[in-house]
């Protein structure tokens, strides 16, 4: 463990809320520091073994359950718990209103008809062993379902990266923590959760300042780019609940989805219209230009929307192509289309996709300095969508590979690139230990030896930490007006920074919050 790497206990209480239920709240102020801290760690109440991994011993799936395996296996370690742990699961369970819930309690009800028909017409047959195992599901329909919701709605996956850093590690299925599992979702999360080694437990860290009293969230699907109505379907879908997070209900429109001011072409507009779209159902609507408050038409709003779809089935197309390469090397046959990409602006989500490819591209065909640019505006996509103090996973493997490219382009720039991924790593993942951090910290020690020739035989992680902490993060913070670079820092909005001060004014009062200044 390094040096400051802090746990701090009795952080955390639940509370009770109208919009979310019971949540974690935080009893102190929380300080993650350059270092990042450790809020909590549980242990899971269960973890369940992936069905088919060769852990998996709960043996064959019976008949009327062949629908759903997973669900078996995850019944079968369910059973194999004392009673204390079962009952402590169970209690998890909330009362919702869920179709899967009525369609596995209908299958199973009609099974135990059918097998009652079954057993009237040759009564005195003897069930086998393994029978009888199997159906103490349809003797405990209600507990099975409750238990196949509480999976569904609370089950977290537990897999560490590898040992190497340079990717998942051992998926040791998924786990239920009771307390961990009571945080709320944001699209902006205030924590971080990492499995650790031991494929069982988690950390819960703390990645921005945390206020005594606020409540403490994570981000449950990991697809903070996504467009707002994507992610929302998504956790409706998986989770079950509708995403009101601060980004998700943002009147401000998709901070995703971001198309240039319709009259940039005749003025110098530098604005943009982002869209307001809830559901994959609604109809988006494109808003009023951010700076000049201008309308887009409708002819406008129907040929941005055509053109969003048009690229976005061109990317899933390259996409396709390089999947089936396996290495990639198939993306040479799309030179064209990737070269052709071309966002509606830089911070679109599919900016990034784009960005992505093309980086991928050019490091394949050798084009280093292509590659790094495409890469540098990948990252400033991310930063430009998200904001600097959103900390996560992406972005700092991103740095990675920006820094990985640079090392053929300019050493420094590859140097500084690996700092910025270690200190992202290391306030999301604690360090040293972890073996990503470990991976992006060798690659940085590499790059450095290559330069100011230290030995790195010499050098222990932890004093390599030093200063890495405080490496600035030179990415350009956006506008919240136009997605613009940024030099004016909002004092009454926290995170908000603009390009100018006409900007700050403008958004400051459109949220309400602008006071004339006194003569
Ligand atoms: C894993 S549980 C969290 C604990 C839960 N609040 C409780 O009382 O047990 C997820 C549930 O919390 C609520 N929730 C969490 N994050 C939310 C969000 N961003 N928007 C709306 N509801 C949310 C939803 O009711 C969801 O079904």
């Amino acid at each position: 463990m390094i040096e400051s790497d802090r746990i701090c206990s009795a952080a955390v209480e639940m509370k009770q809320t109208e919009d979310h239920g019971m949540v974690l709240v935080s009893t102190k102020s929380l300080e993650p520091g350059p270092l990042g801290l450790i809020v909590f760690r549980e242990t899971a109440l269960l973890s369940i073994r992936t069905r088919g991994s060769s852990l998996d011993e709960s043996g064959p799936v019976p008949d009327y359950l062949a629908e759903g395996p997973q669900m078996w296996t995850d019944w079968w370690y369910f059973q194999q718990q004392p009673k204390d742990i079962r009952d402590r699961i169970l209690k998890m369970y909330q009362e919702t209103d869920c179709s899967q819930a009525d369609a596995i309690r209908q299958h199973l009800n009609e099974t135990v008809e059918k097998k009652q028909g079954q057993h009237r017409e040759c009564e005195g047959t003897k069930l086998d062993e393994d029978d009888s195992r199997r159906d103490d599901v349809l003797q405990n329909i209600e507990d099975f379902i409750k238990l196949a919701m509480v999976i569904r709605f609370n089950g977290v996956e537990l897999c560490p990266p590898s040992d190497d850093g340079l990717g998942p590690g051992t998926d040791y299925g998924f786990g239920l923590f009771e307390v961990a599992c009571k945080m709320s979702h944001s699209c902006r999360p205030n924590c971080a959760w990492m499995t650790e080694p031991d494929g069982a437990s988690k950390q819960i860290r703390a990645i921005t300042k945390i206020q005594a009293g606020e409540e403490l969230t994570v981000d449950y699907i990991g697809q903070p780019l996504s467009p707002t109505h994507e992610r929302r379907e998504e956790l409706l879908h998986s989770k079950g609940f509708l995403c009101n997070c601060v980004r998700c209900s943002n009147i401000l429109g998709d901070d995703t989805r971001r198309f240039p001011c319709m009259c940039q072409s005749t003025t110098t507009c530098q604005g943009v219209h982002l869209v307001h779209q809830q559901l994959a159902s609604s109809i988006p609507r494109l808003l009023p230009c951010s700076v000049c408050n201008n309308l887009a038409t409708d002819d406008y709003t129907e040929r941005m929307l055509e053109e969003e779809s048009r690229l976005q089935k061109v990317i899933e197309e390259i996409k396709l192509v390089a999947d089936e390469g396996g290495n990639g090397y198939q993306l040479q046959s799309m030179t064209k289309q990737i070269e052709e990409l071309n966002p509606p602006h830089s911070c679109h989500s599919l900016a990034e996709k784009c960005y992505q490819l093309q980086s991928d591209y050019y490091n394949q065909v050798g084009e280093y300095k292509l590659a790094a640019e495409a890469c540098y505006k990948q990252i400033g996509c991310r930063v430009g969508i998200l904001g600097e103090g959103h900390l996560c996973q992406g972005t700092a493997f991103c740095n990675e590979r920006l820094g990985d490219v640079l090392q053929y382009v300019n050493v420094e720039e590859a140097e500084e690139a690996y700092k910025r991924s270690v200190r992202e790593l290391l306030v999301m993942r604690g360090g040293a230990p972890d073996p990503y951090s470990k991976c992006a910290l060798s690659k940085l020690l590499n790059v450095q030896s290559t330069r100011i020739r230290i030995e790195l035989d010499h050098l222990p992680h932890d004093r390599c930490l030093k200063g890495i902490a405080d490496a600035p993060y030179s990415a350009p913070y956006p506008c919240v007006v136009c997605g613009n670079g940024c030099t004016v820092l909002g004092e009454k909005l926290e995170g908000a920074r603009y390009c100018c001060e006409e900007h700050q004014q403008m958004h400051l009062s459109m949220v309400g919050r602008w006071e004339t200044p006194q003569a």
